[in-house]
């Protein structure tokens, strides 16, 4: 029924706001700015002749004209910024990092040129007839010395650099995390924002040294300096080693033979070429392929996959995918047989090493040559075209980190799409009574459907009243929940909630007043306690509060039997396995047993997370999407009991507003008003026996279910 969604609704500017809460950079980026960032990532994504397709995330961008003004656009628009940000972090230190790395590029010229003097000595000593070790200890203490100092500079700056790294790691991690538990359902479900966050990631995981490219921080740039300073130092003993026009071409000679096996393999173009681009076709094959995978290793399938004896159709499945993608990889273009590459498959590099011997040899003739210049010569050609190579590499790395920099600038920029515009923003209006809700002509369609999920909805609820929402499977009664509840958006309508329009309500504090038990609520692998204590984290540390939260749920009776109470580890696989882990960790076998529970013993501790915070003052709405679906008819009737108890004052008045959906309609009767949903609308609203004496849908689903 619905679509592939097509990233159609991209980034609206007005989610380029950046909102005062999201605070990456000190100088707040502008808006202008902000887009323009995004644009020219989204741009160097889209694949040339492709209409509408895009690179996969973390794909390399080709080096081209079109790509290099996009990357300018990027740095300019956040470079500056986020590096002035890092450097912040730690001044002092951060300055002393680079100026070290700068500094450390000059050692192994230095180092070359200190171990020719000794060779020279060394000749001269011997050539004189009178060698005497005086003059060469000294030479050599001088050596130990630069290497001592050389050591204890390079332990310094791996020391200094570690904590650099580690403050900005921490920094760009928390970033990325905080904004990603800013954003909300509707922002995530942009296929964009989800390329960009996931672009975001993998410049924030190459801070961790997890990237592939090696070079993505803006501090990593400082090895290009570094780099630059080596070759300069190199180039510098070279010139003073060939003043005279022959030298001079000799050096020539020897740096463009040595450096035409780089030339011959840049052009050659390596079946691991980093600019490599995935077709959208070729992007769908890995991601089949990928989710292939992902079923045969998840164990939260296995019982299906072992029932339906799935393994055979996984295999055939992934293998065919697999094979896709090894054959588009073998027609790519970049796979075919080039001229540079023929030629450099052609081992020249012997034929090129014998080349270089023809300058050494020119120089030979020269008086002034020595064998520590010849050998400090042959080491710095060497190491010119080391680096030169090194500084390519870098240089190209450097080039596909800028686009994975501005997907973060412009993942933290991102504004979730449910938070108002801080100028149209209200406080959450507090009531004694409850919440009171007023839905009128609400409409939604879910991204990529045609039809819509809810239409025209119009319903009205008193603060302290409880409202039971039934109908047919697909009716819309889930989704209406979600749109009450603030997790989605509507598409037309209003909603008021104690007067004022929802979406002036920030959902962060809306959230605060409401309590809930979703239809397919979350169950984590972790301990009781933390499963019931999520529900409301300022007393997850209390075991009172955990006890009494289980007790409103009916928890308690299967907990107490379980081998480490409200300690116990839950497996939300269902089944009870081993973790694997390569780690021996401490304590027995049984204390790392993951515990597997009942669908109803788990919907037991979904409505005791709920029941965490249910009778604190702040909350005025308890909303419960079939909460006792899984439930026996004594638990079920009992929870029940407790949602009216909770709801009350002590002295009996209404305090909270309930809302439940169910499909038992001899509990949608207790509500004081039942909601009659068919296709997406409220067909029926009223008590029950209004509806009753009506005759119409409700009346015919309560015969037919009692
Ligand atoms: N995430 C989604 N994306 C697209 N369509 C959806 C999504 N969730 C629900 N729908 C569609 O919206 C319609 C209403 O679904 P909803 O879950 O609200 O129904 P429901 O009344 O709660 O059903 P049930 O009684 O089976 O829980 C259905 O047609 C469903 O296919």
């Amino acid at each position: 029924m619905c679509k592939e969604s097509k990233p159609r609704h991209l980034w609206s500017p007005s989610q380029f706001t950046n909102a005062n809460r999201v605070r990456p950079l000190p100088k707040q980026m502008s808006v202008t700015s902000c887009r323009c960032i995004q644009k020219a990532w989204l741009a160097s994504r889209v694949i040339p002749r492709h209409r509408g397709s895009y690179l996969m995330p973390g794909a390399h961008r080709p080096i081209n004209e079109a790509n290099i003004r996009l990357a300018l656009t990027i740095t300019r628009g956040c470079a500056f910024d986020l590096f002035i940000v890092l450097w912040s972090l730690h001044p002092v230190r951060t300055t002393l990092m680079m100026i070290i790395n700068v500094v450390r590029g000059f050692f192994p010229a230095f180092r070359g040129y200190s171990q020719a003097m000794i060779v020279d000595e060394l000749q001269n000593l011997i050539s004189s007839g009178c060698f005497t070790w005086s003059r060469l200890l000294k030479l050599l203490v001088a050596e130990i010395f630069r290497r001592a100092m050389e050591t204890a500079i390079d332990s310094f700056a791996s020391a200094n650099e570690n904590v650099v790294h580690d403050s900005v790691r921490f920094f760009v991690e928390y970033q990325q995390i905080a904004q990603r538990l800013r954003l909300d359902i509707p922002t995530l479900a942009d296929p964009v924002v989800r390329d960009c966050l996931q672009e975001s990631d993998l410049f924030v995981r190459s801070f961790n040294g997890m990237g592939g490219f090696g070079l993505l921080s803006p501090f990593d740039f400082v090895q290009i300096l570094a780099q630059i300073s080596e070759l300069a130092s190199h180039l510098w003993v070279l010139l003073t080693l060939t003043g005279g026009s022959t030298h001079m071409g000799a050096l020539l000679l020897s740096i463009l033979s040595a450096l035409l096996p780089l030339f011959l393999s840049r052009c050659g173009l390596t079946p691991s070429h980093p600019d490599l681009a995935y077709t959208s076709k070729e992007a769908r094959t890995a991601e089949r392929q990928e989710k292939l995978r992902n079923l045969a290793y998840n164990d939260a399938h296995r019982p299906e996959v072992l029932l339906f004896g799935l393994g055979p159709w996984i295999l055939h499945s992934w293998a065919s995918a697999r094979k896709s993608m090894m054959y588009d990889e073998r027609l790519s273009p970049l796979n075919q047989s080039t001229l540079p590459q023929i030629l450099h498959q052609i081992n020249v590099s012997d034929l090129l090493f014998a080349l270089q011997n023809i300058p050494l040899l020119l120089m030979f003739q020269s008086s002034s040559a020595s064998l520590g210049s010849l050998a400090l010569y042959r080491s710095s050609i060497q190491s010119v075209v080391y680096t030169v190579g090194n500084l390519v590499n870098t240089a190209r790395m450097a080039f596909q980190s800028i686009f994975l920099m501005g997907a973060f600038c412009a993942a933290m920029n991102i504004k979730p799409r449910l938070t108002p515009p801080s100028e149209d923003a209200e406080k959450y209006p507090s009531s004694p009574n409850g919440m009171k809700i007023e839905a009128r002509h609400l409409s939604y369609t879910y991204p990529g459907c045609k039809e819509p999920s809810l239409k025209d909805v119009t319903f009205s609820l008193e603060a302290g009243e409880s409202l039971a929402i039934v109908g047919y499977n697909g009716s819309g009664k889930s989704t209406l929940a979600k749109v009450l509840l603030r997790i989605i958006d509507f598409d037309q309508g209003d909603l008021l909630v104690n007067g004022v329009d929802i979406r002036r309500l920030t959902p962060s504090e809306y959230h605060r007043h409401i309590t809930t038990v979703f239809q397919g609520f979350s169950k984590y692998s972790s301990t009781v306690r933390e499963n019931v204590g999520l529900g409301y984290v300022p007393n997850m540390q209390s075991p009172a509060a955990i006890e009494h939260a289980m007790r409103l749920g009916g928890s308690d009776t299967f907990v107490g039997s379980l081998p480490n109470g409200i300690k116990t580890k839950l497996d939300a696989s269902g089944f009870e396995f081993m973790p694997y882990s390569p780690v021996s960790g401490h304590g027995t076998m049984a204390s790392r047993l993951q515990h597997g529970l009942s669908g109803g013993e788990w919907q037991r501790l979904a409505v005791s997370r709920a029941f965490m915070r249910a009778d604190r003052p702040e909350v005025d709405l308890l909303l419960f999407d079939e909460p006792t679906s899984s439930l026996d008819g004594c638990v079920q009737n009992k929870i029940f009991d407790t949602i009216d108890q909770i709801s009350r004052s002590p002295q009996g008045e209404k305090t909270k507003t309930v809302i439940f959906i169910t499909h038992r309609l001899s509990t949608a009767r207790r509500a004081d008003k039942i909601a009659m949903m068919e296709n997406g609308t409220i067909t029926e609203f009223g008590s029950h026996d209004d509806l009753l004496k009506k005759g119409g849908s409700y009346a015919t689903l309560y015969r037919a279910s009692v």
